[in-house]
């Protein structure tokens, strides 16, 4: 089988997908699976194309980075046991930071990486990640073109307004703007707009990627004009563990009065906050809807509110409210997250269906609601591999 292997490498994690390209590229992977709790006790669970389903523990000691390399080791050996005549065609790899220097899919070298190498420190839980794994793939598989994805390009269509921070321009001139993350989902979900909220889908659309990460963007005409996350991916949403925007006067005092450091701060804004701090149970939205605790309440409440208030931002940035779509781990699956956002932002006209919420509709506004609401289930990996077909059509 000839396919166009994707690779979603993130901090714990490392999603993999395999894409056949005959004979045609038809969305849909013949495997898709990944590697989970890498840094405690990783296990591999794929499912191929007829549905069935496949687990194992993967054996990976030492540190986290030493971890993330077995791990790609493991799924090389485990692809090529499970699939003896695959052919690995190309690799699509999702690179989260592209800077100022990468506005497109661009086709993977040494040189390239190097640029790439520079963007690790504005995001450290993903670039590494994303990095190692083109190297990985480089090593063991030499003349298999590589394609970088950025979840930065999507956003590079913003106005410079809503890119700019209030500095300095010395500062800003370095590149110190914001970026915006999540571009490959909101490629994704703004492709599928028209059908499901037609003429709508060239207003002013919110999409809110809410999953362990999570960022709202504004389109208008589908295209991105402004989005919560900015020159890394902590600033914006509470996360399940990263805090969302905060007052740099906390870091200030944090640094002045509790003598923390670089490396403490990262880990409190990156590692530490989020569900996971303000709940002190979990980073996982399931297990905190399921709990009793009013830790858990309070941190889902403030998870919502944060959002809704964004919503009156980005609803600003668009110049109103035609359409909120909701995608990601929660966006697809918490109908109690879309209800309670839903009913902080009535005051902008938005009313949902409690049955078609709870159904997990693709529909799920309510008929007098003024405006649509959507589940849109995202998919950055079949993204990933139409962009690496597309560019290495045209690169031959
Ligand atoms: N059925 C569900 N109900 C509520 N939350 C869910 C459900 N399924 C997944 N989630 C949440 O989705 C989040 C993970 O989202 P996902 O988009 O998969 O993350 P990642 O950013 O790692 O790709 C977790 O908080 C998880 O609890
Ligand atoms: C950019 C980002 O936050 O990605 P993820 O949701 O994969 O953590
Ligand atoms: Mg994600």
């Amino acid at each position: 089988m000839k396919a166009v292997l994707v690779i979603n490498a993130g901090s714990s994690s490392l999603k993999f997908a395999l894409f056949p390209t005959e004979p045609e590229l038809a969305g849909s992977p013949a495997l898709s699976g990944q590697i989970e709790g890498i840094g405690a006790t990783p296990q591999l669970s794929a499912k191929d194309a007829h549905g069935e389903r496949y687990h194992e523990a993967v054996k990976a000691s030492g540190s986290q980075n030493e971890q993330h390399r077995d791990a790609l080791n493991h799924l090389f050996g485990w692809l090529s046991a499970h699939n003896p005549n695959l052919d690995i065609v190309a690799a699509g790899h999702r690179i989260v930071h592209g800077g100022e220097l990468y506005s497109a899919p661009v086709q993977l070298n040494e040189f390239v990486l190097r640029d790439l190498d520079g963007f690790i420190p504005l995001a450290p839980l993903h670039q590494p990640h994303n990095l190692r794994a083109v190297r990985a793939v480089a090593t063991l598989m030499p003349d298999v073109p590589q394609v970088g994805c950025f979840d930065t390009a999507f956003h590079r269509s913003q106005p410079a307004l809503a890119q700019a921070y209030a500095l300095p321009r010395a500062i800003s001139a370095e590149g110190v703007k914001r970026y915006g993350f999540h571009g490959l989902s909101y490629d994704y979900v703004a492709r599928k707009l028209p059908d499901v909220i037609g003429e709508r889908s060239r207003g002013a659309v919110l999409i809110a990627h809410l999953g362990n990460g999570a960022s709202m963007c504004a389109l208008r005409d589908g295209k991105s004009v402004a989005s919560t996350m900015g020159f890394t991916a902590v600033e914006g949403l509470m996360m399940g563990t990263r805090t969302g925007s905060l007052d740099p006067g906390v870091m200030l005092y944090l640094m002045e009065q509790k003598g923390m450091d670089v490396k403490a701060l990262t880990n409190l804004l990156y590692k530490e906050s989020g569900l996971l701090g303000v709940s002190g149970i979990s980073q996982d939205m399931r297990t905190l809807l399921a709990s009793n605790a009013r830790e858990a309440r309070e941190a889902v409440d403030l998870f919502c509110y944060r959002i809704a208030r964004e919503i009156g931002s980005l609803a600003a940035a668009a110049g109103g409210l035609d359409a909120l779509v909701f995608t990601g781990g929660i966006g697809e699956h918490a109908a109690p997250v879309r209800e309670q956002v839903a009913k902080l932002s009535a005051w902008l006209g938005v009313t949902i269906d409690a049955s078609a919420n709870a159904a997990h509709a693709t529909r799920i506004d309510a008929p007098d609601s003024r405006v649509a609401v959507a589940v849109i289930p995202t998919n950055e990996e079949g993204m990933i591999a139409r962009y690496t077909v597309d560019l290495l059509a045209h690169a031959h």
